[in-house]
């Protein structure tokens, strides 16, 4: 297990016990404000390159930049660990927040490794720009220097290179799983693949941003410790007591075999049992923290620019005492949209057959605030940005009847959203 801090600008300081707070000990000012004019683009108001954070949807959430406090670590217990790391960072500030609401006043954002031994990132930024039901507004941590903003610079040429599968290669690794479905030991796998991207000129964040904001206005799109991309799939979502999820399995594109249309996809048992078991694995993790769950039966098409998927939105009324919105998504990881069912032996079949380490891949990204509440996307349809290299990741369910020709074919088509932010 390791673990590594840093405090930028003041750091925080430990809340002392009361009347023993040394004469030395300055709470550093967190302030949000509403902006009363603040209607243009998050993603566009972003002054730096790289070290960006976002999270956004159809041009409402939260973007950040300058580290505050960052904490990355390994080991078991991430979320809980990042939770507490958080409380400590927000103890020693003095927070001022005239708008509150989800994502006013301090955050964090957090992208979680996919297995223990992946590294998680959290940070708190000293600049947050955050827009909630039309609402605008900033938050400061401390006195953040000015810096004039750098143009956003496009990455000139990609050159791709195959990572540690090819499309052949996944298509050989999709026949072992069905020959671990056939033998009864797994109903539903999810393999991984990835694929290396190299660059003319270092990688420019926001630019990959701008691009998937655009093209994918439903999906959450977001950087966090350079892991960019635009997740259809909202893990978990608490604001207050209400809890929301979007649960995704199946999919079918144009020009696919079988199921190409979301009238086809509706009707293909193939992809209906593959997203029922997604959806069980959700409601299995909210029914103990909910009062009330509503599951719909079934799921309806979501019509994206390169895909359809089958999408069951599920709504929850907390109980009073329920987890934070880290915790939450740390419970719900790895759901059957990205692990398998049942989930045990699904993740050991994926160390068997899957030669990729997804790091952050496929794992809870987003943001949580001081209140607990907070959004975590499953990082999909994603990038681990490094300079003039660009990690793309990849994966599909399968179940009986999945052909491993298309499953090649579809990671291919999950990886054009990012590709196309890199080309574009
Ligand atoms: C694993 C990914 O996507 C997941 C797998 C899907 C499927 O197999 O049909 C659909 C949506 C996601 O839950 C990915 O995009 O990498």
């Amino acid at each position: 297990m390791t673990a590594s801090r840093s405090a930028t600008g003041s750091a925080p300081a430990r809340r002392p016990a009361p009347g023993t707070r040394p004469s030395t000990t300055r709470p550093v000012d967190a302030v949000t404000r509403v902006l009363p004019d603040g209607t243009g683009d998050l993603v566009g108001a972003i002054p730096a390159p790289t070290g960006v954070l976002a999270f956004v949807s159809g041009g409402e959430g939260l973007v950040g930049w300058g580290e505050h406090a960052r904490l990355t670590i390994t080991g078991p217990g991430a979320a809980d660990r990042i939770a507490a790391w958080f409380a400590d960072v927000v103890d020693g500030l003095r927070v001022r927040d005239e708008v509150a609401a989800a994502g006013s006043g301090p955050v964090a954002f957090v992208s979680l490794g996919f297995e223990d031994d992946d590294e998680s990132v959290a940070v708190v930024p000293s600049v947050v720009l955050g827009r909630r039901g039309g609402v605008t507004f900033s938050t400061s941590i401390g006195t953040p220097p000015l810096a004039a903003p750098v143009p956003v610079r496009s990455p000139g040429q990609v050159r791709y290179s195959d990572g540690a599968l090819s499309a052949a290669g996944y298509a050989g690794a999709v026949r072992a799983a069905l020959a671990r479905i056939a033998a009864g030991e797994v109903d539903k796998v999810v393999l991984a693949r990835d694929l290396h991207a190299r660059t003319e000129r270092p990688v420019d964040e926001r630019h990959l941003l701008a691009r998937l904001a655009a093209g994918y206005p439903s999906c959450w799109t977001y950087a966090v410790g350079g892991l960019v991309g635009a997740s259809p799939e909202m893990l978990v979502r608490r604001h207050g007591r209400t809890v929301t999820s979007r649960v995704l399995a199946g999919t079918a594109w144009p020009g696919g075999t079988g199921a190409s249309s979301s009238a086809a996809l509706m009707t293909s048992s193939k992809n209906l049992s593959e997203h029922g078991y997604a959806v069980a694995s959700v409601a299995r993790a909210l029914g103990p923290v909910t009062e009330t769950l509503a599951v719909p039966d079934v799921p309806h098409p979501l019509v994206l620019a390169n895909l359809t998927h089958l999408a069951t939105d599920v709504t929850g009324t907390l109980i009073a005492d329920a987890p934070g919105a880290l915790a939450l998504a740390a419970s719900l990881h790895p759901t059957a949209a990205v692990g398998g069912a049942p989930a045990a032996a699904a993740r050991r079949v994926i160390r068997e057959l899957e030669p990729v380490r997804r790091t952050r891949y496929a794992a809870p990204v987003g943001w949580l605030d001081t209140h607990g509440d907070g959004e975590f996307a499953i990082a999909l349809r994603c990038g681990q940005v490094s300079g003039t290299s660009v990690r793309l990741f990849a994966g599909c369910g399968i179940v009986a009847g999945s052909d491993p020709a298309v499953e090649a074919r579809e990671s291919q088509v999950k990886m054009l959203p990012i590709r196309e932010a890199l080309e574009g």
